[in-house]
């Protein structure tokens, strides 16, 4: 009996999308990217980094060309369809990090699971547990999110983004504001996480020294000419 081939988690060709017709444009030959492959993005501010994992997740459609997440055609998926397939499949962490100021840091890591239609005692706990692992105490988690510093709330993103186990995980700089401590436990903590769930990662920073913990490193040059993480 024959393997069947494997579908990949990101599949994407000739992919183009500018924001206005004349406008600056992102251009994007081809990336493949396997489950449980986890790459790191790097390159100049304005080359489009944030504008690819608007892309990977949804939230923009490209203007022609192909993606696909996990075998579903995302460039012919309606905003409906995307936002319900990011909600079940894909973490995201941006840089803006959007948590809902007036819940606590519990109900904004909960939100998640909610959308992902998840069961809330099994969510609870391993929200709780998620909360520890980056060491955000127990104090906090009834605080609402507006009264986090940024290092906390990034904490309370990457927590809320890995808890229903996505099977891909966008970040865009999500330890700009973290100490050295508290960086090296996030990195742990996300990269432990996608290994147990076989989850796909794709992280953009400047931060080069994070660069170690990735499989795969390329820059928005690269990733422009077609260079293909191997
Ligand atoms: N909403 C928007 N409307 C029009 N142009 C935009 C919009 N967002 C970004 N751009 C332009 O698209 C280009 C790429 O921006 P993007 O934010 O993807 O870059 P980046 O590599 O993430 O930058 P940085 O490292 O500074 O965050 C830039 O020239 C920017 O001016």
């Amino acid at each position: 009996m024959t393997d069947k081939p494997k579908i990949p988690a990101i599949d994407l060709k000739q992919l183009k999308f500018h924001y206005r017709p004349g406008g600056w444009q992102l251009e994007l030959p081809e990336l493949t990217l396997h489950s449980g492959q986890h790459l790191f993005v790097r390159g100049a501010s304005g080359s489009g980094k944030t504008t690819l994992l608007n892309l990977l997740c949804g939230i923009t459609r490209p203007v022609s060309g192909e993606l696909f997440i996990s075998g579903h055609a995302l460039h012919k998926l309606s905003g409906g369809a995307r936002d319900s397939l990011r909600a079940k499949h894909i973490g995201v962490v941006f840089q803006q990090l959007n948590l809902i100021p007036y819940l606590s840091v519990l109900d904004n890591t909960l939100l998640s699971s909610h959308f992902a239609g998840q069961n809330k005692a099994e969510a609870l706990s391993r929200a709780e547990q998620l909360l520890q692992r980056l060491s955000l105490q127990q104090s906090l988690w009834q605080q609402p999110a507006s009264e986090l510093s940024v290092g906390q709330q990034q904490r309370v993103a990457i927590a809320r983004a890995l808890l229903p186990r996505p099977t891909l995980l966008i970040a865009d700089e999500p330890t700009s504001a973290l100490d050295s401590d508290n960086r090296d436990a996030f990195m742990r903590v996300m990269l432990a996480e996608a290994d147990a769930n076989n989850c796909t990662v794709v992280f953009v920073s400047h931060d080069k020294s994070l660069q170690q913990y990735f499989h795969y490193q390329l820059d928005m040059l690269q990733l422009k000419q077609g260079v293909q993480p191997c």
